[in-house]
C-alpha cells in the first residue's frame, strides 16, 4: 500500500437501534499513517461508528473499504488486521505479564508465538518482569500491557476507544509518544477521546453529534473554521465581570483558570461590546487569546444542540 493510501473510505455509513438511527450517513477518509480523533457528547455515535469502519459492526446503510476489504462483506479479513484497545483495557488481572500476551497470541492463532510475547515484553521494558501479576501493574503499566496486547498480531489499525481514562498524565504523554511512533511506522489509528489534550495529539479530528459528523478537520482547521475568540480576564473584579458577562448572550463560555477567566464566543465585536464598561473596575483588565480546543467542543455541542432542537 502507497504511504498516501486511503487506509479508511466509507460513504453514507448509518446504524440504527430500534429505528433510531445512532450513527447518520458517516462518509470519511483516513490515509495510512494518520491518527484521527473522534470527539463527541457521549452517546453521539463515536464508538459505533468506529466499530463499522473496522469490521466489527455490520452497517444498515452505506458502503467503502477499509485496509481495501468491503465493510460490509469482508468484515472478517478488515477485522483480523485490527486491534482494539477499549476502556477496559481487558487483561486478566490473576495471569502474569507474559500470560497475558501468551493468551491474546492464542487467540489471534499466531504462529512464533513465543518469540512474539518476547519482542513485545522487550519493547515494554518488562521483560525482567513477566512473571509479575498484570494486577499489580499501575494503571499507566496496566495501559501499556494493553497497548502490547492489542498489536501483538500486527495490525495495520488501531483502534482505541478512550485509551487514557484514569491514566496520570506521565504515563498518558508515553502512551502517546508510543501511538505517533506506531503511526510514523505506518499504522493507522483511530481514537475515540473525551480529553482535549489527546483530541490536539491527533492528526486530525472529527466531531461527532447526535450520530452525524458535524466538523472535520486538523485541530487548527477546526479552530480557525469556528470563527471563535476568546479574552482573558485578570485582577481582583475578574470574578464579578465574569459572572455578569457569562449571562450575555455573546459569551459562549465563562471558565475559571485559578484567578483568571476565560470568555469565548464567535462574535468579537459583541464580546469587547460587553466587556468595555468593566474596564478598569476593581483593577480589572484583560487581553486576547486563543481560543482553546475544549472552548470548540462546547461550542459545537451547542450549536448541533440548537440545530436538533
Ligand atoms: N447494541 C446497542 N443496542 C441499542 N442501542 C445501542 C447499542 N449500541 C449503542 N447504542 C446506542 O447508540 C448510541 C451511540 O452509542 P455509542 O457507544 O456509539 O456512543 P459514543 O459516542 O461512543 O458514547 P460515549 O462517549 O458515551 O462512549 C447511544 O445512544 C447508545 O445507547
Amino acid at each position: 500500500m502507497a504511504d498516501d493510501a486511503l487506509v479508511i473510505d466509507v460513504q453514507g455509513l448509518t446504524k440504527r437501534y430500534r429505528g433510531r438511527a445512532v450513527v447518520d450517513g458517516l462518509s470519511m477518509q483516513v490515509r495510512r499513517g494518520e491518527v484521527f480523533g473522534f470527539l463527541g457528547p457521549n452517546g453521539s455515535g463515536k464508538t459505533t461508528s468506529i466499530r463499522m469502519m473496522c469490521g466489527l459492526l455490520t452497517p444498515d446503510a452505506g458502503a467503502g473499504q477499509t485496509l481495501g476489504f468491503d465493510v460490509v462483506r469482508e468484515s472478517a479479513a478488515i477485522k483480523r488486521r485490527v486491534g482494539y484497545m477499549t476502556q477496559r483495557f481487558g487483561l486478566y488481572e490473576d495471569l502474569s505479564i507474559r500470560e497475558n500476551l501468551d493468551f491474546i497470541a492464542r487467540v489471534y492463532g499466531l504462529d512464533r508465538r513465543a518469540a512474539r510475547v518476547d519482542e513485545a515484553l522487550q519493547r515494554l521494558g518488562l521483560a525482567t518482569r513477566a512473571a509479575q501479576l498484570a494486577g499489580s501493574l499501575s494503571g499507566g503499566w496496566k495501559q501499556r500491557l494493553a497497548l502490547a496486547g492489542c498489536m501483538i498480531h500486527e495490525p495495520q489499525l488501531l483502534l482505541l476507544d478512550e485509551p487514557t481514562a484514569g491514566v496520570d498524565p506521565g504515563a498518558r504523554r508515553a502512551f502517546w509518544a508510543e501511538i505517533h511512533e506506531l503511526a510514523s511506522r505506518g499504522i493507522t489509528v483511530l481514537v475515540s477521546t473525551h480529553y482535549m489534550d489527546e483530541a490536539e495529539r491527533c492528526h486530525r479530528l472529527g466531531y461527532i453529534a447526535y450520530g452525524r459528523l458535524l466538523a472535520l478537520g486538523t485541530p487548527e482547521a477546526l479552530l480557525a473554521d469556528s470563527g471563535l475568540v476568546a479574552r482573558v480576564l485578570e485582577g481582583p473584579g475578574a470574578a464579578q465581570a465574569a459572572a455578569a458577562l457569562s449571562a450575555v448572550p455573546a459569551v459562549e463560555t465563562a471558565t475559571r483558570l485559578g484567578d483568571q477567566w476565560r470568555l469565548s464566543g464567535v462574535d468579537a465585536r459583541a464580546l469587547d461590546e460587553a466587556l468595555a464598561p468593566w474596564r478598569g473596575r476593581d483593577g480589572l483588565a484583560w487581553h486576547t487569546a486563543s481560543p482553546s480546543l475544549e472552548e470548540l467542543f462546547i461550542h459545537l455541542s451547542r450549536r448541533s444542540a440548537d440545530n436538533m432542537a
